[in-house]
């Protein structure tokens, strides 16, 4: 068989790059327990983008914060790659934070005093790596940041200033970008842009990303949707719609 005839493997069949087992995660409340994770397994693949969805409630947080290492769960196990992140030390995590995976809020998280340019530079600097000049420009031009790289956030809209919280979490090549309602405190046309930035970046340069969103519009820009129930992974959609992911939604909070 020639090079050209070798099939891409799709994002649901590439090896996954992190995996989770049994994850449980009890809060204790002044002696009253709440199972916000009652065992999950779940794993996510190389360029796959998928929004984990569920009703209030459901553990979409706690399981976003368990799997980037910024919760401890119960029990239970992470790793991200061959790496097990559930065990490792607080400072042993910050670095492994740092240099492996991206974030993306959704308040941007932008420090107010630093540019556009230095913003997405800033994580790159503190963690004393090579900028990739190529894959800089590269995302700038994509997200259409190029005229205002010199700007502060303050003088960015609301869909520019993610756009900058995006292209920083993408610069370093993240083993994975973990986005947080990334979409939650934007209009829809600038909320669209950011989803089809991610959509293309899971397809065009193999980044695997995870999504939190109460949106099933959001959520449709995915290749996969998991739900979440009390804690429980209950659900799955490939090849989501708005129509399908809402469906989905209803059913479970019926
Ligand atoms: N720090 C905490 N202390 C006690 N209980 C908590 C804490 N954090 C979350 N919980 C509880 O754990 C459960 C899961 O919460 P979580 O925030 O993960 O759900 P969610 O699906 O992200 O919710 P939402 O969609 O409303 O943001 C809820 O019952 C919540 O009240």
């Amino acid at each position: 068989m020639t090079e050209s005839a070798v099939k891409p493997t799709s994002p649901v069949q590439a090896p996954p790059v992190v995996v989770a087992r049994g994850l449980t995660k009890i809060y204790d409340t002044g002696g009253n327990q709440v199972h916000a994770l009652a065992g999950v397994d779940v794993e996510f693949h190389r360029g796959a983008f998928t929004a984990i969805m569920g009703p209030s409630g459901s553990g979409k947080s706690t399981l976003m914060h368990c799997l980037a290492g910024l919760d401890v769960p119960t029990s239970g196990t992470v790793h991200l790659g061959r790496t097990q992140i559930t065990g490792m030390r607080d400072g042993d995590l910050t670095l492994l934070r740092r240099d492996r995976i991206g974030f993306i809020f959704q308040s941007f998280n932008l420090l107010p005093m630093l540019t556009a340019e230095q913003n997405i530079l800033l994580p790159s600097q503190i963690a004393r790596r090579r900028i990739d000049q190529a894959r800089f420009d590269h995302i700038v031009d994509v997200v259409g940041l190029r005229d205002r790289l010199g700007h502060l956030p303050a003088k960015l809209s609301g869909g520019q200033q993610q756009r900058v919280a995006v292209a920083r979490a993408l610069l370093n090549a993240p083993e994975v970008v973990y986005a947080d309602e990334p979409t939650g405190n934007l209009d829809s046309r600038s909320g669209a842009e950011i989803l089809t930035f991610l959509r293309d970046s899971a397809k065009d340069l193999d980044q695997t990303i995870v999504m939190v969103t109460h949106d099933p519009v959001a959520a449709s820009y995915a290749d996969r949707v998991v739900f979440l129930r009390d804690g429980r992974l209950v659900d799955e959609v490939l090849d989501p719609t708005a129509e399908t992911v809402s469906e989905h939604l209803l059913k479970l909070e019926a």
